[in-house]
């Protein structure tokens, strides 16, 4: 019989939450714990806790807020294109990071500005990155389970720490995007059910940022992606720099696209929560 992909969502991320397969922090704990007493062990019903929840006309409560998953990593680690793989996956809805966007704000490139002159624009971008982060984070979703590229707690625990850690970001912006980060993750539901991490090496990025070619990155030194792989290392595996609002898996990303893909299938469940 075939199970519908919230039950097993239900049914799998409560068993997981005893195994190892996660780098867990002190952090996380909190978060599994409202995750194991929100979730029934064989349906998707909730029983109160972490979810906003809503009567199904059976007297029993269901689900209303989806599962969200964000695929994090460094600039060209493959987000985009696992991403693609799992974007025909029933029940689930894949959002990319709107780069689109950050490069075409009312005719304005905020993200090419940055790479120019990060001091003088690392605000602009981060801000609207911010607000794009934060649209996506809230959208309703009509599936149970919602993947998203990147997060807003990665703007701030990795971009704007990064232009601010570098020097290239005043005291004073980094103290407003502050307010504003912890204004929004205070007063609106950024929630996260799990983080996969796609661990790749610098010079790994640099190949393929290299083969990708986008206009705005030509300028991209390696140095450049140490410092941002340094920062989401700290972050997810070490987690002892910002808190990290769910558990962790985290996946090598260094192989190449087919063997990517193959993992992906072959690891489907764990990926998505099943
Ligand atoms: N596992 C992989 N092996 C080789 N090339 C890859 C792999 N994953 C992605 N690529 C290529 O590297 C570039 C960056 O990948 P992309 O998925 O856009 O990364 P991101 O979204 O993390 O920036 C693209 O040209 C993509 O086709
Ligand atoms: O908060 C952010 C998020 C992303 N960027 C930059 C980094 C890259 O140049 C592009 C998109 O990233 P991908 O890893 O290729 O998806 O946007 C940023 O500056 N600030």
């Amino acid at each position: 019989m075939s199970v519908p992909l919230a039950a097993r969502a239900c049914m799998r991320l409560s068993g997981r939450i005893q195994t190892s397969a996660f780098h867990l922090g002190a952090t996380t704990a909190p978060v599994l714990r409202r995750i194991a007493s929100a979730l029934c062990s064989s349906c998707n019903i909730m029983h109160g806790g972490m979810f906003s929840s809503g009567s199904a006309g059976n007297g029993l409560k269901h689900r209303e807020k989806s599962t969200l998953i964000c695929v994090e990593g460094n600039i060209a680690s493959g987000k985009t294109s696992c991403l693609d793989f799992f974007s025909n996956t029933a029940d689930l809805e894949v959002y990319k990071e709107p780069v689109a966007k950050w490069r075409n704000v009312r005719g304005h490139n905020p993200l090419g500005l940055m790479y120019q002159d990060p001091n003088k624009w690392g605000l602009t971008l981060q801000t609207y990155v911010q607000l794009t982060m934060l649209d996506i984070h809230t959208k309703p979703s009509i599936s149970p389970v919602k993947m998203m590229e990147r997060s807003i707690y990665s703007a701030k625990y990795i971009f704007v720490e990064n232009l601010y850690q570098s020097g290239k970001m005043p005291e004073v912006d980094y103290a407003i995007l502050t307010e504003w980060f912890e204004w929004i993750v205070k007063n609106t539901d950024t929630s996260v059910d799990l983080i996969v991490y796609l661990q790749t090496s610098p010079e790994t990025c640099y190949q393929r940022l290299k083969k990708r070619c986008r206009e705005e990155e030509r300028v991209i030194p390696l140095e450049y992606l140490y410092a941002i792989h340094n920062l989401y290392e700290d972050w997810l595996v070490k987690q002892t720099s910002f808190p990290v609002p769910a558990p962790v898996l985290v996946i090598d990303a260094n192989k190449e696209l087919e063997e990517m893909n193959r993992h992906y299938e072959e690891n489907r469940g764990s990926i998505l929560s099943l």
